[in-house]
């Protein structure tokens, strides 16, 4: 349902009465990136971090995080009512059900019939109505990330935030002042619960003392490769932004902060809908999956106990790495001398234990790679390995070129949403294209190792009798 916005000429009256402390800075309108701060005046910064001052300092009490939502909720026993019959699971979900109430308080005229107005019921109202982040996209938009890894993702992220919310809708359902607000007329629906998240994504700070939290004000500065300017917590525990050391600009530059810089080009566009590759890691990472003939699979993936993944990397040197726990336990088998037994505790509980080799690794899943090193046949496992991940990497390598979208946007894709995808794409057909490339010549190091060479001798010997014996009980029947 739309809801007035605030516009942001109101920020510095809500910024007065919340005694958020602006010093020479304010927050502007910046050229393709929605608002951001500027110097009022010239600003430089000493070479000391002690000696410059916050300029913009923001009361602790304004910091939005799972501890501030249990405190929201001890004043507002509706809000309580809520918190423990929908909440209480995580702190990004806990935060995600007070922004949707403040949200459903601001969609209806007149006073709030349920929920307390605080700082943030107007505040977020001077949030952007949209994130370019790819849940928001459309589905002509999401058809621009087929290939990339980002594809998979976005769809599993989409179908778990259906999920919360349909939670949300049953569970609060049964409260009568929250149906009222919430539902009754259609006030807050999917559409808000995925702008809600984004928001979320694309603003909350990892704070030295208090961790993940949103912070008003300090959410209005962009990112950069070069920032000029860090945030901080103060001994108060006030969240202050301070001007990075030996840094000057001028009257209305921007100012600055880093999101990171160990974020691939699919988790900058992820989580805050733009990708700055001066900033960005080379890196890729992609699901994995068991062979479904495997008849262990289900209990290497019980054993493994996390979502399997390939994690491609570009190395500082330009040399590309690769890693895949799950890899080794999907490539070795009962004759390799991997064992799942279950045993029965005290209690009557079962438990899976797994064996390689007679000993027991139940903790050390993650660490095949190392645990066959000792293997007789070690360069064998690792062939099967290698062989696995370059087919994965080059399937995944054919369905990013088979699916090149054309030379510019459709009507229905946005320009920015176009210009991203094609960047990921060309970032991740980089990416892929060198990974596979020392994936071959490891397989053709491989192929030439003694042991392997008389493997696979041993083995087409085995098939090659195998087929003549065939052939034999053939004509055999034949006759
Ligand atoms: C924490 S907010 C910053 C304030 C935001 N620009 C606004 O208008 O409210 C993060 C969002 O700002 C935008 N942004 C930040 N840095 C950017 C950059 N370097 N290039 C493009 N957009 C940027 C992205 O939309 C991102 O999701």
């Amino acid at each position: 349902m739309p809801r007035p916005a605030l516009p942001i000429q109101d920020l510095p009256a809500w910024v007065h009465l919340n005694e958020v402390s602006f010093n020479q800075v304010e927050v502007a309108s910046i050229e393709g990136k929605g608002y951001g701060v500027v110097c009022k005046t010239d600003l430089s910064a000493g070479n000391a971090d002690s000696n410059n001052p916050a300029l913009i300092s923001v009361p602790h009490d304004l910091v939005l995080n799972s501890t501030a939502v249990s405190e929201y909720a001890k004043e507002d026993k509706n809000f309580r009512q809520l918190l423990d019959a929908v909440g209480r699971r995580s702190g990004r979900a806990d935060v995600l059900l007070f922004l949707l109430v403040q949200t459903a308080m601001t969609s209806r005229s007149g006073p709030p019939l349920v929920g307390v107005s605080n700082p943030w019921t107007e505040y977020l109202r001077f949030l952007p109505e949209t994130v370019l982040v790819p849940t928001l996209w459309t589905e002509d938009e999401r058809l621009l990330l087929q290939g990339t890894s980002l594809e998979a993702a976005v769809n599993a992220k989409i179908s778990a935030l259906d999920a919360e919310f349909a939670q949300i809708v049953e569970k609060s359902s049964d409260i009568a002042c929250w149906r009222e607000l919430l539902w009754d007329g259609g006030t807050v629906s999917f559409t808000d619960w995925i702008r809600l998240d984004a928001l979320y994504r694309s603003r909350c700070l990892e704070l030295p003392v208090h961790g993940e939290s949103m912070v008003p004000c300090i959410d209005m500065l962009n990112h950069s490769a070069t920032p000029s300017a860090y945030y901080d917590e103060n001994p108060q525990d006030d969240v202050v932004l301070l001007l990075r050391p030996g840094i000057s600009l001028a009257e209305g530059d921007e100012i600055t902060i880093s999101y990171g810089d160990a974020k691939s080009a699919a988790e900058m566009l992820f989580s805050y809908g733009f990708i700055d590759p001066r900033s960005t890691a080379d890196s890729l990472v992609l699901p994995l999956s068991p062979f479904p003939d495997d008849p262990l699979a289900k209990a290497k993936l019980v054993a493994f106990g996390q979502a399997p993944k390939i994690h491609v990397a570009r190395e500082s040197d330009g040399s590309i790495r690769w890693r895949s726990e799950f890899a080794y336990l999907m490539c070795i088998n009962e004759e390799d001398g991997l064992e799942f037994r279950i045993l029965q505790q005290t209690d009557g509980a079962q438990q899976l234990r797994v064996f390689w080799q007679d000993e027991d690794v139940t903790d050390r899943t993650a660490g095949f790679e190392s645990l066959i090193q000792t293997h007789p046949l070690a360069a064998i496992l690792r062939l099967r390995v290698v062989t696995v991940i370059q087919e994965h990497l080059q399937n995944q390598l054919q369905r990013l070129q088979s699916s090149t979208p054309p030379n510019r946007a459709t009507p229905l894709q946005r320009e920015d949403c176009f210009r991203a995808a094609l960047l990921l794409r060309q970032i991740e057909t980089r990416i892929l294209d060198d990974a596979i490339k020392i994936l071959e010549q490891e397989r053709s190091t491989l192929m030439k190792d003694e042991n392997v060479v008389a493997y696979l001798g041993l083995t087409e010997a085995t098939e090659s009798d195998q087929a003549v014996e065939e052939a034999s009980n053939e004509a055999d029947d034949f006759s």
